[in-house]
């Protein structure tokens, strides 16, 4: 199953080896932590509970630092199938709360903050990592992973499904943040249908347990990218729903740990394959638009290996024709499929 470990005991390299074999584990959240965390889901709910037309004044149009709501679909492609909800960039204002609300808010996310640099912290002792020491990745330190994150909270729609079967509502993916930090609203169903894929065994683990008094914490690419792509597993995820269970509020707050844009993304350890050329996090991200691009521009004209980014005229992606390992069924990378079962 899915590890819990607590993170105050930092040395016993706990993390690395969840990371190493999973990618991911999960962790108690403090009694306090919790408490906020489940105060903020009230707040979460209130918020996504306004009518599309208010939600969409505050629609987020900055593709470089997402900040605003997301409608369902429009941006993200397959990704936002079937989900809507707001993006929280850094410590940005948020209009779309009252005050009162927005102070709450960024009394939780401070203790997320908090809890993400004690995992950063103990993740840079367990690994033995010689050049850098504990704060490298906290926020203000030399790598600062947490001023420009952002904590996306997002609500999943119900997709309709025959009566005894499974949809995947969201596709298989790896997170592109550094790392990421996943809590749920509701423990029912417990997991709620998050899953991740061991590569070893060629089958899914389901999450046993969800709810605003624990936290997953998932490997990015980006963690990948700075720490050794070989050295760790995917950490790539899904959410599965039975149709049972489709009717059911599913909330989840995602924070992505990420650096600031200027950042470069210089690799931590000598790696097996350093890239050509090291990049800033903004031209990464600007490559990655292809996915949006892919959603927004439609499908690939004829001829062309790519689109080009309306804005900017720069390329944007290569189309790649996906394909996923579901079960023993191979389907379209972001169909919404039916799983037997
Ligand atoms: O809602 C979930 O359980 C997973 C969300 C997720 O994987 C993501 O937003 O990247
Ligand atoms: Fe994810």
């Amino acid at each position: 199953s899915i590890p819990s470990i607590p993170v105050l005991e930092p040395g016993s390299a706990q993390l690395a080896t969840a990371f190493r074999q999973l990618g991911a584990f999960q962790t108690p959240l403090a009694g306090a932590t919790a408490a906020a965390t489940q105060r903020c889901f009230g707040d979460f709910a209130a918020m996504l509970a306004q009518p599309e037309e208010e939600k969409r004044l505050h629609v987020s149009h900055d593709l470089l630092e997402l900040h605003g709501y997301q409608p369902r679909g429009e941006l993200g492609e397959r990704y936002n199938a079937h989900r809507s909800g707001f993006i929280f960039h850094g410590s940005k204002a948020a209009p779309w709360v009252n005050p009162e609300v927005e102070e709450r808010i960024s009394i939780w996310r401070a203790d997320i903050w908090q809890l993400a640099g004690r995992i950063f912290d103990a993740l840079i002792q367990e690994l033995d990592l010689k050049a850098i020491s504990a704060g490298h990745f906290s926020r203000h330190g030399p790598f600062d992973m947490v001023s420009h994150s952002q904590f996306q909270v997002k609500e999943m729609h119900p997709v309709a499904a025959g009566p005894n079967a499974k949809v995947v509502r969201l596709p298989l993916h790896q997170d592109p943040s550094f790392l990421s930090l996943l809590i749920h609203h509701s423990s029912e169903p417990p997991g709620q249908g998050c899953e991740f894929w061991l590569d070893q065994e060629q089958r899914f683990l389901p999450l046993a347990r969800s709810g605003p008094t624990v936290c997953t914490v998932i490997i990015g690419q980006l963690f990948h990218l700075l720490l050794g792509r070989r050295s760790f597993a995917k950490g790539k995820h899904r959410v599965v729903t039975r149709a049972a269970d489709m009717e059911k509020p599913r909330i989840s707050a995602t924070f992505f740990f990420q650096p600031s844009p200027d950042q470069l993304l210089t690799p931590l350890v000598s790696g097996e394959e350093t890239p050509e050329t090291i990049q800033t996090f903004r031209e990464r991200r600007r490559r990655s638009y292809g996915r949006f691009a892919r959603a927004a521009l439609g499908p690939r004209p004829k001829g062309r290996s790519g689109w080009m980014d309306p804005r900017g005229g720069v390329a944007v992606g290569i189309w790649k024709r996906e394909r996923v390992e579901v079960g023993e069924e191979q389907v379209k990378h972001g169909e919404t499929v039916e799983v037997k079962g």
